[in-house]
């Protein structure tokens, strides 16, 4: 049991040392792809790209980045308004034209529209290259607190409202022989995370569907699954956060310096589609190594996790921001 424990230290402790030699905030095939590989600027201009979330957070900067690199960008989320200030900002930032950015108001949950959203894009562009399904929501309750209406809620916004979308437009895809679904998925995709046990399952549920379509379609050269998992990143996540019930919203700080940048984290995201990643790791350091640990040690974290997530449900329980562990800010309470 020592020699046990011992080894797994030192692996911990090998693997500190190789991250913090390169500085990776993503995992070595990123990290080398970057160094090495395509730039998002030759490799994606000109593609249709139709992004899910546009409207705020992470969604926001893949917007601007892919502007940037001379996409023809489908803009969706459930704000018109706030999507037509992300066009503006696009027009702003790159040479595209008015008609290259559509905006396209989207309810991921509205199920039943999502084929008329489809033909909206069809015929403004033809075609979609790439399917970029960012739009989610997190959780932020403890599981025995939380109705069914939010687990339901949590499970059809993340899993089914990104199945509903993908199998439409690769169904156009796959007709054409040509076409690439990104799915922003998320370290609770691979980890559990305490107080996101509905949002754990939407991401885990995610992550199935995702590893069993790359190879039910890997046969097709022409055709490209992506998944996408970064740890914390800047962005309103935690402020949009389902709780126990629906309507009523999370404690959440403003202090967010603990967590990526966003335009960092889109950029990483760019360079992943770029190279045709199959499924990439995003997240500052040290919390990189969690889904590594969790991987080859998964005893051993699951132990050491529970000394943070007991500290996060403390939190949550003062009216705190969970996350107020790493940052020791004031934290607001809002509700609806
Ligand atoms: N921020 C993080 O720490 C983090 C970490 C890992 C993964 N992610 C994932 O990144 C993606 C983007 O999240 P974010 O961090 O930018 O959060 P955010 O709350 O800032 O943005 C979420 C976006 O999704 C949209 N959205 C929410 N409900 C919708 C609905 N019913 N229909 C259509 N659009 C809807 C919102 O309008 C917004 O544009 C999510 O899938 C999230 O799970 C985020």
């Amino acid at each position: 049991m020592d020699l046990l424990f011992w080894t797994a230290v030192a692996i911990v402790a090998f693997l500190v040392q190789i991250f913090r030699l390169i500085r990776a905030d993503g995992d070595l095939s990123l990290m080398w792809a970057e160094a090495f590989g395509a730039s998002p600027a030759s490799a994606l201009q000109g593609k249709v790209v139709w992004l899910t979330g546009a409207s705020g957070g992470i969604g926001e900067h893949l917007a601007y980045q892919l502007a940037e690199c001379g996409c023809r960008l489908v803009l969706s989320s459930r704000k018109e308004d706030e999507l037509e200030r992300v066009k503006k900002t696009c027009l702003e930032r790159s040479n595209l034209s008015c008609a290259n950015v559509l905006v396209l108001p989207l309810d991921l949950l509205d199920v039943d529209s999502h084929e008329e959203c489809l033909q909206s894009v069809l015929r403004h562009f033809g075609k979609v290259d790439v399917l970029l399904n960012n739009g989610g929501r997190s959780q932020r309750s403890l599981f025995l607190d939380t109705s069914l209406a939010v687990i339901r809620s949590l499970m059809e916004l993340n899993y089914i409202g990104t199945v509903s979308l993908t199998q439409l437009v690769l169904r156009e895809m796959v007709q054409r022989g040509h076409g690439t679904v990104v799915v922003v998925n998320s370290f609770a995709g691979i980890c559990g995370v305490p107080l996101a046990s509905g949002y754990c399952a939407s991401k885990h549920a995610l992550m199935g569907l995702c590893n069993s379509l790359q190879i039910e379609l890997g046969h097709q050269s022409g055709i490209k699954i992506l998944s996408v998992c970064p740890g914390p990143v800047q962005s309103n996540i935690v402020k949009n956060a389902f709780t126990e019930e629906l309507g009523k919203l999370a404690p959440y700080s403003e202090n967010e310096e603990h967590k990526m940048a966003t335009a960092r984290c889109a950029r990483l995201i760019l360079i992943a589609m770029a190279n045709n990643l199959l499924e990439t790791w995003i997240s500052s350091q040290p919390l990189l190594l969690y889904p590594y640990i969790w991987q080859y040690l998964p005893s051993l974290c699951r132990a050491l996790s529970l000394m943070v997530g007991r500290r996060r449900i403390e939190n949550l329980r003062s009216g705190l921001d969970a996350d107020a562990y790493f940052t020791r800010s004031t934290c607001k309470t809002k509700s609806t």
